[in-house]
């Protein structure tokens, strides 16, 4: 007779966010080395969101433990507008993060658009985020030296699956993903379609899955297209494109959904960016690899945002300087 614990152990390896996180954490502690001062990072709380709450002091926490300055700003609704544009001219500001959402109407897209370009650590500016569409890399064209600033928690699951090695390093910058299939549940505006963008962009072949029905993204038949066409899959579910995906993420806000794990091609990759627990235990039993949550991670893209911000500002700085005292040398070098 075989009781319960005889069943085998299980071939999943769960990967802790923490991992990812220890490694990159490395990246930013070098940036960190070639500034004079500890970056200082701003974030406004303008609602009673317990889960804003949360992000923003486990964000000074870490901020704290790797040098980082960070100072919680509490202000009231009426005041956020104010509270925005006095962090945009204090010049001991070097990063600023709104936590959403506040109005819950487009008035948060308005708030988003007044924070100042070069203190956006979110990547919420339109520039930034057309760039992402766009497939746009960085800020100063072919000189390829200012990286353009990614939104978060999308960064934050590219970093994971290029930890878990799903990105293939001989293949070109850009082209790493092309032979994989990644279903995304959930397609809002800041997490879920800007990550199957740049999945796509990378050269995916993406489904994005919402109960509004799914899409598809693409660079088209041998990545033939510079940035990922979108096309609207009619009458198809996520039954249909769950077992053609190597790779499955979800973000479903809510503690009652539960992915369907029979759907799971054998072996697939699971990442769950939800901070509920879209897959039930039984993902191990299918799964190769599972990473429960990635909230750590998404911090530390935050700072290494930072930090980007600010090695393009001092660019900037340097440019008009270098364009008088040498001129020609700015095209030299491109
Ligand atoms: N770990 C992190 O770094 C972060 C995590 N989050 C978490 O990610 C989750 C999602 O956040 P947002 O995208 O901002 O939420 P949101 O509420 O703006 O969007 C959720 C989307 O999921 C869709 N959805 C709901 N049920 C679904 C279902 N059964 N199948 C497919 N799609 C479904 C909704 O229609 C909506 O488009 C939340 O749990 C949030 O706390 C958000 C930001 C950062
Ligand atoms: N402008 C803006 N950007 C945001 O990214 C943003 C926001 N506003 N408003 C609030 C939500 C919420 N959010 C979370 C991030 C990480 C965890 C997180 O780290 N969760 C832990 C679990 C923590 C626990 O449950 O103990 C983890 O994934 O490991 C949770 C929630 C970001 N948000």
């Amino acid at each position: 007779m075989s009781a319960p614990t005889d069943k085998p152990p299980s071939s999943c390896k769960v990967m802790l966010s923490k991992n990812v996180a220890n490694h990159l954490l490395s990246e930013v502690h070098e940036g960190l080395k070639t500034l004079e001062k500890p970056p200082h990072l701003v974030g406004l709380l303008a609602n009673n969101d317990p889960a804003a709450l949360m992000y923003a002091q486990m964000t000074q926490k870490t901020c704290e433990e790797n040098g980082f300055k960070y100072t919680m700003r509490q202000v009231s609704r009426d005041d956020i507008e104010q509270a925005i544009l006095n962090a945009n001219t204090d010049h001991n500001v070097d990063g600023i993060i709104v936590y959403y959402p506040i109005f819950g109407t487009r008035q948060d897209q308005y708030l988003q658009q007044i924070v100042d370009v070069t203190k956006d650590v979110e990547g919420l500016s339109h520039r930034y985020i057309f760039n992402m569409y766009q497939n746009i890399r960085f800020l100063d064209g072919e000189a390829k030296r200012q990286k353009s600033i990614l939104p978060c928690t999308p960064l934050a699951n590219i970093k994971i699956l290029e930890y878990l090695n799903i990105y293939n390093t001989i293949l070109p910058y850009g082209n790493r993903l092309f032979g994989h299939t990644i279903c995304v549940v959930n397609r809002s505006e800041v997490v879920g379609r800007p990550l199957a963008a740049l999945l796509a962009n990378d050269g995916a072949c993406v489904y994005s899955v919402d109960i509004t029905g799914v899409q598809k993204f693409t660079r088209g038949e041998g990545l033939q297209k510079k940035t990922h066409e979108v096309v609207d899959l009619e009458g198809k579910t996520l039954k249909d494109v769950v077992p053609l995906c190597d790779v499955v993420i979800t973000g479903v806000p809510s503690d009652k959904y539960k992915f369907d794990t029979s759907l799971l091609r054998e072996g697939a990759v699971c990442v769950n960016f939800s901070s509920e627990k879209n897959f039930p235990h039984e993902v191990r039993d299918k799964a190769s690899l599972f990473v429960p949550s990635i909230g750590k991670v998404t911090i530390v893209v935050l700072l290494r945002n930072l930090l980007r911000l600010i090695q393009n500002k001092r660019m900037d700085d340097v440019k008009p300087a270098e364009a008088t005292e040498r001129p020609g040398t700015l095209e030299a070098r491109s």
